[in-house]
């Protein structure tokens, strides 16, 4: 999240218009980070926010159903609720190229109460927290009734699950959007662990001065859950581990590990620019070599899962990423569904050092970013122990970032929210950016795709994962 500059300021109003404001990712997720960015003060002065879905809900029925998920979500309600609740507003029924239903309406009546409140025109932000087939009718709808001309639009994931049907999607969108206005939310960008990375790395040399093939033997990006995905099997059998995960996540992190400096850190394009081509720069994958997919036993059990399905609940890969900078340095991707612990860690993994102590260390040195919940930075190393003989101590130094001064730790979704509003792009991704690492990916879609390896659940996923880590081990557990 960056400050705002001249560039990227708040405008003076905003009216959000929220697709999908019924389902569960409103209710869990944006809805309360919305009150979040409005309760930190980081709302423009004068907003509303229309709901759309097609329950026919009127506008207290929806503000009744806001206070519900708020109160559930464990925020709570802002301290000025009733304000708030005013200002939310709800338009039911259908939205598309050939019906608007009613939303200009309800569209051209808050934007009218908002120029009168704040004198000038409000920004149109629609929200799609609606499924991936709703993005192309809706963005035609926005197009056919006038809704979209200056509007900045936040689709949520995924953007596509191959490199066609990305390519197809993007191509109807850019029918009706320009690039700048295309908000594509990844919200592993967003969390507090993973804007560190740059800067622990820009703005520390002991850091920056390590951060290569010359030191690093290799980097682990490792996201383990204990989740069970009984209660998404439907999704989860179209999709799988690695395709939820890995093309859409775990590569826009290893993205913003692996980048050459960008020019300017304020810079959303230079920051872009230096993701981008390092994204473009990932080999494809080799499925054979490169790739343990799992399914934890009982999966094929869970109602609505097929009896012989072959989806898979775990992936590991080893990335390479062939820039100059990591030539030879393997970038090990891992994550799976019920696992032994949920937790979500970058781990470099440093080169044992020259000297007297040369092979005689139990463990490498790393340096490990945590980006779950708030985040964490570790230092893995090595001391005497103290006492009277010269023996060593491997252990670690920890900085939790809730802990550091003036420090006030902002929800993922709230910091991308907050940079949709202030026009800063710079922790979405782009056209550019998701076409590589769809391309990157490809190869796994195709028939070379090995047959996921049975795991037991609350393990760290099938043995066969633990040749990807040698010579070293992974880091977490395996
Ligand atoms: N839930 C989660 O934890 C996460 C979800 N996501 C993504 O968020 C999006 C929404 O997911 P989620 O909230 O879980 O889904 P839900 O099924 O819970 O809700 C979907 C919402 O979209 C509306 N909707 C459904 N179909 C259409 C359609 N064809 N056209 C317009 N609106 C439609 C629904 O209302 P109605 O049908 O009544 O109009 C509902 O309000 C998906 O893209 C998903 O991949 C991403 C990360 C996590
Ligand atoms: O997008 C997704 O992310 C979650 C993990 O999110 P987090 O907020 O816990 O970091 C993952 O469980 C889910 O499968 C995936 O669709």
């Amino acid at each position: 999240m960056n400050a705002p500059t001249e560039r990227h300021s708040l405008p003076d109003s905003v009216v959000i218009v929220l697709f999908g404001a019924t389902g569960d990712l409103a209710g869990r997720m944006v809805l309360p980070a919305i009150h979040e960015v409005h309760s930190r003060g980081l709302m423009p002065a004068h907003w509303r926010l229309i709901g759309c879905a097609a329950d026919q809900l009127d506008d207290e029925g929806f503000r009744d159903r806001v206070a519900a998920s708020l109160d559930g979500s464990g925020t709570g309600r802002p301290a000025d609720w009733e304000t708030v609740r005013s200002s939310l507003r709800y338009c039911g029924g259908t939205f598309s190229a050939e019906d608007p239903g009613n939303l200009p309406r309800t569209l051209a009546e808050v934007r009218e109460e908002l120029v009168a409140e704040s004198g000038g025109e409000p920004l149109v932000l629609h929200f799609l927290a609606v499924p991936p087939v709703a993005f192309t009718p809706i963005a035609r709808g926005l197009g056919a009734h006038g809704l979209a001309d200056g509007a900045r639009v936040v689709f949520e994931k995924p953007y596509g699950t191959s490199l066609e049907s990305f390519e197809e999607l993007d191509a109807a969108v850019k029918e009706v959007l320009d690039e700048e206005q295309i908000f594509r939310i990844d919200h592993f960008l967003g969390k507090e662990g993973v804007q560190t990375i740059y800067v622990l790395r820009f703005a520390n040399q002991l850091f920056g001065s390590e951060w290569s093939r010359a030191s690093v033997d290799q980097v682990q990006i490792d996201v383990p859950e204990d989740l069970d995905v009984a209660n998404r099997i439907a999704f989860y059998e179209a999709t799988g581990a690695a395709l939820d995960m890995i093309v859409t996540h775990l590569f826009q992190v290893a993205g913003q590990v692996a980048m050459e400096p960008p020019t300017d850190l304020r810079d959303p394009a230079s920051v872009i620019a230096a993701r981008e081509a390092v994204l473009r720069a990932f080999r494809p994958l080799n499925p054979v070599e490169d790739v343990v997919l799992g399914q934890f036993e009982g999966y094929r059990d869970i109602e609505g899962a097929a009896p012989d399905s072959t989806q898979d609940t775990f992936a590991a890969v080893r990335l390479w990423v062939d820039t100059e900078r990591w030539r030879g340095v393997p970038f090990l991707l891992r994550t799976g569904k019920r696992m032994a612990r949920k937790t979500q860690r970058i781990t470099l993994v440093l080169k044992p050092p020259f000297g007297p102590l040369a092979d005689k260390l139990d463990a490498p040195n790393t340096i490990e970013i945590c980006f779950s919940g708030d985040g964490e930075i570790q230092l893995g190393i090595t001391v005497k122990t103290p006492g009277p003989d010269l023996s060593y101590s491997s252990g670690k130094a920890v900085l939790e970032l809730d802990d550091v001064p003036g420090g006030d730790p902002i929800s993922p979704y709230a910091s991308l929210i907050h940079d949709a509003l202030i026009g800063d792009r710079s922790l979405y991704t782009t056209a550019e950016g998701l076409r590589a690492a769809f391309a990157a990916f490809a190869p796994l879609q195709g028939p070379e795709r090995p047959d996921p390896v049975p795991y037991e659940p609350g393990s760290w996923g099938p043995e066969e994962a633990r040749r990807l880590a040698a010579p070293h081990r992974w880091m977490l557990g395996e």
